[in-house]
């Protein structure tokens, strides 16, 4: 096999861009260096450029029909499948109309497998159908799908007529402040995408997709919230990658680019001070957990591939539920483990709004206690068994990350389990393509507005021991159909000890993953040389509205 250098991977890339800053030593680019490595050893081996490959990568084996006759032949089989299971069942058929229902039920995971097949092969054979050149040419313009639904969603136009009515182009623009024609305009580009209908000319009706985004007011602040708030910070990612390659600091993503905040505040910050903005936030994120594959269940609940905590529930353990929001997560733990001791972490503000009493079942209620711990200090909890960041560590570049893993160190006892609830991104083609595409985006959207990161497995791994090398990685589980995976470590100090006796040889195997390794490690070292420094301790009011202090007010 080709031995490939980095230097000579991150050479050939600089000298193909455009953009001629020098370009710093880039964090992330280890990582992707090495899966660009692992790409190219693949087509070196000639596996893939002797076959035709899936829009995934994978090598399609050599047949007499094409690949777009094999597609066309699986969207019909799985269609019919899909079909026969909602007849068999007496369930509707998917339709625009208005009646329609807004989404599947749950469906077995077979029959879901055939919609999602259906999905991606939909995707490829329209790329395919398309040809390169015109997929390019026309994939840039989905920014204007965005513009026009951000726009029907801002002027709230489903909720201007009755789904069972139509209304005229003229009437609508007297409830809105746009006039006909624009107003038109936009809704015109909305209706290629299946939201309203036009039965006559400069008449409105709804569709299925119209009549949701009416009624589903989660639904309403997440297209809210990507589109007026992320939308544009992602036009500015640009600027913030020329300003600051690296791309780790909290006051310089795109989203301080794009709302003129640049050194001034992280985006929770700015969101803290703005109520309407921080609950559109929360009911985007109520909106998407709710959605297929980030339902609590799939951690909860053992039979589906969740986590299992019956030997802590044997013990009468204590799980600390850091950054736990309003401790829905471990409500539903409690009522599946009766011995388990829970502490919800969060913030003051979000403490003081939780519900009370947490859980109507007093059983349930009295074993979860709610704390507010700023995560950035150290941990207040002591001895607990585990320790659990959901939606957390996703939320922070690898210097922030890596402050918040070692502020558990003086809290924990030996055997303590430390348990990232997160996406972990696997090599580039190995996962669904359906899933591949909303997990990376999430990616992108995490830099966009915190200069943060979903992470790989090596990644994860990473991050435990920049932290400390008493964190032992024990890997990862992910329960069928669900995006998100369970990323465990476990506290053995001892372990530490045990390595420091003995004598390692000074060889550098060739593996990737030190490399990586040596990627964040770098990282955590060179956290003081940031403007952005971590801090010791984030204190009122930034704490308060969800985020770190940083020096000088960064
Ligand atoms: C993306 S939400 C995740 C909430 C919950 N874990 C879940 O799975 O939905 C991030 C949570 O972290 C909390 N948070 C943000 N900064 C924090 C800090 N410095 N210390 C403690 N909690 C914090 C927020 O208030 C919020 O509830």
């Amino acid at each position: 096999m080709a031995k490939l250098k980095l230097s000579n991977w991150f050479n050939s890339n600089s000298s193909s861009t455009s953009d001629a800053e020098p370009k710093k030593s880039n964090r992330r680019s280890f990582s992707l260096a090495v899966s660009l490595r692992g790409n190219k050893d693949a087509e070196t081996n000639g596996s893939a450029t002797t076959s035709a490959k899936s829009l995934s990568g994978a090598a399609v084996e050599p047949q007499s029909t094409s690949r777009m006759i094999e597609l066309a032949k699986k969207i019909t089989q799985d269609t019919e499948k899909l079909e026969a299971y909602m007849k068999d069942n007496n369930l509707p058929m998917p339709s625009f109309d208005v009646d329609s229902p807004a989404g599947f039920p749950k469906l077995p995971n077979e029959i879901n497998q055939s919609r999602k097949n259906i999905i991606n092969a939909t995707k490829e054979l329209g790329l395919l159908a398309h040809g390169p050149r015109e997929s390019v040419r026309w994939a840039i313009w989905e920014f204007l799908d965005v513009l026009a639904l951000q726009a029907v969603n801002h002027y709230g136009i489903a909720k201007l007529f009755p789904a069972d009515s139509t209304i005229t182009f003229t009437e609508l623009q007297s409830k809105t402040t746009l006039d006909p024609t624009n107003l038109a305009r936009l809704v015109r580009v909305a209706m290629t995408n299946g939201i309203f209908r036009e039965p006559s000319p400069g008449v409105l009706a709804h569709t299925a997709a119209s009549r949701v985004l009416a009624e589903d007011e989660d639904l309403q602040a997440w297209v809210g919230f990507n589109g007026e708030d992320i939308f544009p910070s992602a036009a500015h990612v640009l600027d913030a990658l020329k300003a600051d390659p690296e791309a780790t600091s909290l006051t310089r993503a795109g989203f301080q680019h794009a709302f003129g905040t640049v050194d001034k505040e992280p985006m929770f910050v700015t969101f803290g001070k703005d109520p309407n903005r921080a609950r559109r936030m929360g009911k985007a994120m109520v909106s998407l957990t709710g959605g297929e594959g980030y339902e609590p269940a799939y951690f909860v609940d053992t039979e589906i591939g969740g986590y299992d905590l019956s030997d802590i529930d044997a013990s009468g353990g204590t799980f600390v539920d850091i950054g736990g929001s309003h401790g829905f997560i471990s409500v539903d733990l409690a009522k599946k483990y009766k011995n388990i001791k829970f502490v919800v972490q969060d913030l003051p503000k979000t403490v003081d709004s939780a519900p009370k009493p947490i859980s109507e079942d007093s059983q349930v209620a009295e074993r979860i206690t709610l704390v507010a711990h700023d995560f950035f200090t150290e941990q207040v909890t002591k001895d607990a068994d585990v320790y659990y960041f959901r939606w957390i560590i996703h939320n922070y570049s690898t210097p922030y990350a890596v402050k918040i893993l070692k502020n558990l160190i003086p809290a924990l006892k030996p055997g303590a389990r430390i348990i990232i609830n997160d996406h972990c991104l696997l090599e580039p083609g190995q996962e669904d393509p359906w899933d591949e595409r909303v997990m990376r985006r999430m990616d992108l959207v995490m830099l966009t507005l915190l200069n943060a990161q979903e992470r790989s497995e090596a990644e994860f791994k990473a991050l435990f021991k920049a932290a400390d090398e008493g964190f032992v990685f024990k890997g990862v589980q992910r329960a069928k159909g669900c995006r998100m995976s369970v990323i465990e470590a476990v506290w053995k100090p001892d372990e530490v000890k045990k390595l420091e006796a003995v004598v390692v040889p000074a060889v550098v195997a060739e593996t990737t993953a030190p490399v990586v390794e040596q990627a964040v490690v770098t990282d955590a070292a060179a956290t003081a040389q940031d403007k952005d420094v971590i801090p010791e301790a984030s204190s009122e009011p930034a704490a308060a509205a969800g985020e770190v202090k940083t020096e000088e007010g960064k």
